[in-house]
């Protein structure tokens, strides 16, 4: 049975490297290139970057093949390389009177997410296919978590968040469907399962484009893995230039820059933005373990609205280091300043000041109070949820399902992961069980930092 399973997967690794030495052959041939401006004859990669492997950091990506110095192009995709709305009406111009008649009520992403539908349907004869081959099958976007799956976040935001992107998922889809009768897709690629998995990749690999909010599915281009911006992207952004990648107008490509230098082998990565991990597991199915962007929320006393108005919601939260927020810290400041006081100390406030050792100390009792309280409604211990991820790692990683299954019996949770379905099924579930498992546990643990670190800290 071992030996079997083995033979099955190398089979399917052998299957997968033939497309993908297909894909990049197609792609050198229409002028994808990592060693602008002459394109390899043997595929379009290999001088600056080529494929690889990274098993913690993304899987399939793109690694430096030589030393890359900072801000060094590393990859072209010529505009008509891209999967566009406009590329795919180009190609198949009859398509082009139905799409018209939809642009009102329905969204730039809608339509892309169509557009790649009906490419598949054309299966040999779309011009994109060494493309769209090599995609992957499933996606663990929230969209993907059946509600079983969405529960693991135990925490009411994240899966009123979860939710929302499930239940518009099939908004977006029933809007599209008769859009979909008209152009006459292959009735398997109506199906909602269908509309997941085209919605997924393009909500996880689309790129900005200027003249389509949807943005573009970039052939190569999206194989670089993310990593989160770092101080010196945001100079950048504001000096206007390209850090690592873009449309540039005047190469009428897609260009994509070494962001830091990188040595031979290292992941050459690309920020697709700043994300929050539920907003990465939104739109991308993946979370960093250490993310500096995160943001842990708690529910907050209906006073705090008194006094919190100055600033958003969304600026009241924890840091993935326990301390809290700017506006989470002022607005807590002014709260616990009697009411007559509070224009007086405005000032101290808003400059990020202790307003006094009194009031400090009221501040910190009152977050650790919070924390505490929200900790303690949980059916799982931060080091609970640790536990549990080390035992979905070992049963991932040594796919001993059935043997470890042992382990989980106890708990009603993951009995449910484990009921029903090929052994395939039940991996993917584990997978997206073990997102959410992994989210709550870091939302713990910011929580718990919060008590322990930054109060105790304060306190002392
Ligand atoms: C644009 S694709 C990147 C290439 C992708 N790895 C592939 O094999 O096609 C984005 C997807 O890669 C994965 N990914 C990217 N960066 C990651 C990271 N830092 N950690 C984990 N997964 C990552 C996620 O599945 C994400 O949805």
């Amino acid at each position: 049975m071992e030996e079997g399973r083995t033979q099955a997967c190398e089979l399917e690794n052998e299957e997968e490297g033939r497309l993908l030495e297909d894909f990049l052959l197609w792609a050198a041939s229409i002028g994808i290139t990592d060693s602008p401006p002459y394109s390899s004859p043997i595929g379009c990669l290999g001088d600056s970057i080529h494929l690889a492997q990274f098993p913690d950091a993304g899987g399939r990506g793109l690694a430096a093949s030589r030393e890359l110095k900072r801000q060094e192009i590393v990859l072209v995709v010529p505009r008509s390389a891209l999967l566009t709305t406009e590329n795919v009406l180009l190609r198949d111009p009859n398509l082009a009177s139905f799409f018209q008649n939809h642009r009102r009520h329905l969204s730039p992403t809608q339509l892309l997410t169509v557009s790649l539908l009906f490419q598949v349907g054309k299966g040999k004869d779309s011009w994109w296919y060494p493309y769209l081959i090599q995609l992957p099958l499933s996606y663990d976007t929230l969209a993907n978590f059946t509600q079983f799956e969405i529960q693991a976040f135990q925490v009411d935001y994240a899966i009123w968040i979860a939710e929302k992107a499930a239940s518009k998922a099939r908004v977006d889809w029933k809007q599209s469907l008769v859009l979909m009768q008209e152009i006459q897709l292959k009735p398997q690629l109506q199906t909602f399962k269908s509309w997941l998995w085209a919605s997924s990749t393009v909500s996880s690999r689309a790129l900005h484009v200027p003249w389509d909010p949807a943005g573009c599915l970039c052939p190569v281009g999206d194989l670089f893995n993310y990593a989160a911006p770092d101080e010196e992207d945001t100079e950048d952004t504001f000096s206007g230039r390209l850090t690592d990648g873009g449309y540039d107008e005047a190469k009428n490509s897609y260009c994509f820059y070494a962001r830091k230098r990188y040595m031979k082998g290292e992941q050459v990565l690309l920020c697709y933005g700043t994300y929050t991990n539920l907003e990465l597991l939104e739109h991308y199915g993946f979370l960093l373990a250490s993310n500096p962007n995160e943001k842990s929320f708690i529910p907050l006393d209906p006073s705090m609205q008194q006094v919190s108005h100055c600033w958003p919601n969304e600026s009241l939260y924890i840091h993935q280091d326990g301390t809290p927020s700017f506006a989470l810290m002022a607005s807590l400041r002014l709260l616990a300043t009697p009411k007559s006081f509070r224009r007086e100390i405005g000032h101290l406030v808003y400059a990020g000041v202790k307003v006094s050792s009194e009031n400090e100390t009221k501040v910190v009792k009152y977050l650790s109070e919070k924390c505490r309280e929200v900790l303690d409604r949980f059916p799982t211990s931060h080091e609970d949820d640790r536990r549990i991820l080390e035992a979905i790692g070992k049963i991932l990683c040594n796919e001993e399902i059935e043997e470890l299954e042992e382990i989980f019996r106890q708990s009603s949770e993951a009995q449910k992961a484990m009921v029903s379905g090929s052994l395939k099924a039940r991996r993917r579930r584990m997978e997206r069980w073990k997102l959410g498992v992994e989210w709550r546990a870091n939302y713990k643990r910011d929580l718990v930092e919060c008590v322990v670190g930054f109060c105790n800290g304060v306190v002392n």
